[in-house]
């Protein structure tokens, strides 16, 4: 009996750019720039194009009420979200698919009037609409002594759901910001789910950047034999926070194909199903797992709300 193939994850070749953006104070100029950069993105072919987190605003607690707009109910007004419509326009104008980085979001509970604060990338097709949003699931706490202390739980609040999205001309993508990749279990979820890759807006910064950033980028793509993009934004030395840049793309067997450097930068790189399945035929872990030894983490559990 012939055996069958199963289908590529990624239905056709196609070329993601991450746009590695350089963002000031003023959110209508970054909107008008992210737009201008999306273009140059777009006539290189690449067809799905990634912002950074927090592409329209400086990054950090102090920043976040201010720069943050209303989401829902969903389509929001131009008033409510400019940064929502910018998004939809450009991914419409270039006819592209746009991972739109992040934006802080605000949500106001309509009876207690209680605000809360997410940071939320939103997804959108090549006709403007949207197909996915994410809210960071793990927030950024972390304290290294004389290095770096940064708590986006004093302002934000935890998304609470795995985000995997249809691409309808590729297939499933999982998006989740920064943060969210140094959980490698939501990445394992995404991944056995049918994801070809997984799509990390972030802003690492120059302490754990250089040690990090990359690291986790391969094994991302090594652990799930996906492809990996991480998208930062360019390093200000006059902001606040100090982004690392180089922003990448992995490959399923995990070389990085692309690698930006800390300034204002799009780097390409072209996907292709194969190599998700040559990965996967030359290094079978998928029929090698020992679910008798160690659950499956896809398997159970609430992680499932998908875009
Ligand atoms: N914006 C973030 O989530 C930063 C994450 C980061 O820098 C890290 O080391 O993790």
């Amino acid at each position: 009996m012939a055996s069958s193939t199963p289908p590529l994850l990624l239905k056709k070749p196609v070329k993601l750019a991450c746009v590695q953006l350089a963002s000031g104070a003023d959110k209508a100029a970054n909107l008008q720039h992210a737009a201008d950069k999306v273009r140059e993105a777009a006539a290189t072919g690449a067809k799905i194009v990634v912002l950074p987190e927090c592409f329209n605003s400086p990054y950090g607690c102090d920043f976040f009420p201010s720069y943050a707009e209303t989401l829902l109910p969903s389509p929001p007004t131009p008033e409510q979200s400019p940064s929502f419509h910018a998004l939809a326009a450009m991914a419409r104008d270039n006819n592209i698919y746009l991972i739109g980085g992040s934006i802080p979001e605000l949500a106001t509970d309509p009876t207690t009037q209680k605000k809360t604060y997410y940071n939320t990338s939103l997804t959108f097709s090549p006709t403007g609409d949207l197909l996915g949003t994410h809210r960071k699931i793990h927030l950024f706490d972390i304290s290294i002594p004389n290095k770096i202390t940064f708590k986006e739980s004093d302002v934000l609040s935890p998304g609470n759901a795995l985000t995997l999205i249809p691409l309808p001309d590729y297939g499933l993508v999982a998006v989740a910001i920064c943060y969210d990749v140094r959980f490698p279990e939501l990445a394992t979820i995404a991944a056995r789910r049918g994801c070809f890759a997984l799509v990390y807006p972030g802003a690492f910064n120059t302490t754990t950047g250089p040690l990090h950033w990359r690291l986790l980028g391969q094994a991302r793509a090594v652990d799930n034999q996906v492809y990996v993009a991480l998208c930062s934004p360019a390093r200000d030395m006059t902001a606040g926070y100090h982004a690392w840049g180089h922003s990448l793309v992995v490959d399923p067997m995990a070389e990085v194909l692309v690698e930006a450097g800390e300034g204002e930068a799009i780097v390409t790189a072209e996907l292709n199903g194969e190599r998700i399945e040559e990965a996967r035929k030359g290094i079978p872990l998928r029929d090698q797992r020992r679910f008798d030894v160690y659950p499956d983490v896809s398997a159970a559990g609430p992680a499932g709300a998908e875009a």
